[in-house]
This record gives C-alpha cells, structure tokens and sequence, in this order.
C-alpha cells in the first residue's frame, strides 16, 4: 500500500491528511498552512496543540506549526507574526509515492494583506512525512516590481511530557536576545538548555543542529535557510493571559522555532528565498 493523502475536516477547518504506508500521519490545515498534528510511525504525537485552540479564524490555532510572514512577532508595524497564519491556502501541490507523502500549500497577496503591505508575492510551504521525519519548507518569492524585506518563522510548538524535564541540547555558546528579560543580548552559557521559567529567546545564527530529549525520547531539530532559532515557553503567568490554552499548557510544549528574525531578508524583484525545518525522531 503506498502513502495516501486524504481531505478532512478538522474541527471545522478544511485540512489535508498525510498517511505513509508504515503509519506516520500529518494534518495540514488549510487554513494558514499549518500543520496540526504529526504522529511518526510507532509513536506518540510530537506536535503540541492546544484543547482550548479557536478554531473560528478570529485568531491564530494556537499549536502545530503556525507560518509567521512577512513578520515575525512584533518586528515591525504589521500585525504580529505577520499576514498568512490565519488566511487560507490553496492546494499546489500533492503527491503520495511509495513512503512519503507531500503536499505542497500556496499564497499569494491579496486586498487584505495589499491593504496592510503593499507587496506582491508567492508563498509555498511543502509538507513531507517520510521515515521518522517531517520537513517543512517555507518558499517566498517576490513577484512584484520592487524589492521587499520580510521576517518569518516556522513556529513549531512541540509537544513534551513535562516541559522541566525536557532538555534542550546545541544553542551552547551562541549570542540571543532575551525578549523576556527587556531583550538583553546574551549569550548561552549552559551545556542544555532546561526550562524552568518564561523564555523567549532569539538565538542568532545558529549553525548546528538540535536535540530535544524528552524523557526516554529524542528529536533532532534542524533548520537549512533560517539563520536563528526561537525558544520560546510562555510558563504559568504568561499562560494563564492566554485564553486559548488551559493553565498547565505550558508544561506540555516548547517552541522551538526555525527564525529569520534578526536580520531582515531582502528579496529583489523576482528573487525567491527558502527555509526549511526538520524534525527528525531519534
Ligand atoms: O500568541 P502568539 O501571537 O501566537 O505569539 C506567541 C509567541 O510567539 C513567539 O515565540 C514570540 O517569541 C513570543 O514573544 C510570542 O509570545
């Protein structure tokens, strides 16, 4: 039996399921092409979203992998993590070969994100499951007459068992910005990195891979394009602002974001960029 793509609904959303035959399964919503759910084969859920997540477009499904373009967080005057999170996406692409399946999400401008932002440009993220593996390429191409210059990020919240437990391993030694201490630059001194309060860190360029191990389980983390990585666990104050994730959420997640948030990316007319995460169970 080859891998399958299959339409859904889910709660409520148009999405897409991808099936390989050795039992990995992905949910790509169509709304802001963001993947919802990834469960390798013979294993847990790895994506962490939220049972208290609104599902009605008025905000952001707070889990999976948001896409955050032409704007990350609040780098900018456009609304925060920028104009595709919550707009919907049209089908490229998708293709089921004899173990992975991929789908391939479009966007482009529109009179919503021309009024705010008045570029033009072409948007693909493509989903592939394969193997232990699930990679996401985001795809930007200016399609207008002038250049512009974008933040983004793929802003993948993952799911742990117990968020103090987890470890964090390959930011030693680099410069971050710490947007939860008045976005001091420091830099990382620790072998891991554990979780034990709010943190919300921009790490710049940031060369090697990662290891989540959370418990008796791995994840390796690794981004191609994306020059930073975002940490970022809201803990109980922050979690308790939030009325799209129950008071305990923050135990259960850690984001863990591939980031082009330092430096602005600059594109010419008819230039494209990519960046890409991995998530690779070990
Ligand atoms: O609540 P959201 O708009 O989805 O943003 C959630 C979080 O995203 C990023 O990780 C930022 O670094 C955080 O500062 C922000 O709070």
């Amino acid at each position: 039996m080859p891998a399958s793509i299959e339409s859904l609904q889910f709660n409520g959303l148009s999405a897409l399921a991808l099936n390989t035959p050795d039992g990995s399964r992905a949910i790509v919503s169509l709304s802001g092409a963001q993947v919802l759910s990834w469960t390798p084969a013979r294993d847990d859920e790895r994506l962490y979203l939220s049972p208290d997540a609104v599902y009605d477009g008025s905000v952001a499904v707070r889990g999976g992998v948001p896409v955050c373009f032409p704007q990350f967080a609040g780098l900018g005057k456009l609304p925060k993590h920028g104009l595709v999170r919550t707009q919907p996406w049209t089908i490229a692409e998708q293709r089921a070969g004899k173990d992975y399946a991929l789908v391939t999400l479009r966007i482009t401008e529109n009179d919503e994100s021309f009024a705010v932002w008045p570029q033009q440009f072409t948007a693909e993220l493509t989903v592939v499951i394969e193997d232990g593996r699930l990679n996401i390429e985001l795809e930007l191409e200016n399609t207008g007459h002038a250049p512009f210059a974008f933040t983004a990020a793929l802003h993948t919240y993952l799911r742990v068992r117990e968020v103090e437990n987890a470890r964090l391993e390959g930011l030693h030694g680099y410069e971050y910005r710490d947007a939860a201490d008045h976005d001091r630059i420091k830099r990382d001194s620790g072998d891991v990195l554990m979780i034990e309060d709010e943190t919300d860190r921009v790490y710049h360029s940031v060369q090697r891979p990662l290891l989540l191990r959370d418990g008796g389980r791995s994840l390796g983390i690794h981004s191609e394009g994306f020059p930073d990585v975002v940490v970022w666990n809201p803990w109980e104050h922050r979690c308790a602002e939030m009325s799209d994730i129950p008071a305990n959420g923050f135990r259960h997640m850690l984001c863990v974001e591939a980031a082009a948030a330092r430096h602005k990316i600059e594109l010419d007319a008819g230039e494209n960029w990519v960046g890409r995460q991995s998530l690779i169970v070990l």
